[in-house]
């Protein structure tokens, strides 16, 4: 019988590819955009972040909510490249 997946969050994201980070499994993207650097971690930030804006202004709400769970993904990257952990962020809310 086919197991449905867990339902994935905010906190459960980012668990997720600190864990990435850590075992560095092969076929990873992660492990792959982590090994990028920075340079190219904020550039996909950028990227993703106009895309969410042109689907604001152009898309619907499937599409939208699509490009913010890409924004949310790369912002993560960032997260775990630089070490910044989910705590430090919160504390500036
Ligand atoms: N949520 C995401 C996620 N969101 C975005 N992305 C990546 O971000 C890219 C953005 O897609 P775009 O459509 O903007 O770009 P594209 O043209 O498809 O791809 P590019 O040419 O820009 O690479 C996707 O191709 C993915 O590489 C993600 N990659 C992984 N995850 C999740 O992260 C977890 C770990 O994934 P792995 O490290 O791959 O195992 C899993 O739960 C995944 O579901």
């Amino acid at each position: 019988m086919e197991q449905s997946s867990p339902v994935k969050n905010f906190d459960s994201l980012f668990a997720e590819l600190t864990d990435r980070a850590a075992t560095r499994p092969e076929g990873s993207g992660t492990v792959a955009a982590l090994d990028a650097g920075v340079h190219a971690q904020g550039k996909k930030v950028l990227e993703e972040a106009g895309e969410v804006w042109i689907a604001a202004e152009h898309e619907s709400d499937e599409a939208l909510a699509e490009e913010i769970s890409q924004l949310l993904y790369w912002v993560q990257v960032l997260m775990v490249g630089r070490n910044i952990s989910l705590e430090d962020v919160y504390r500036h809310l």
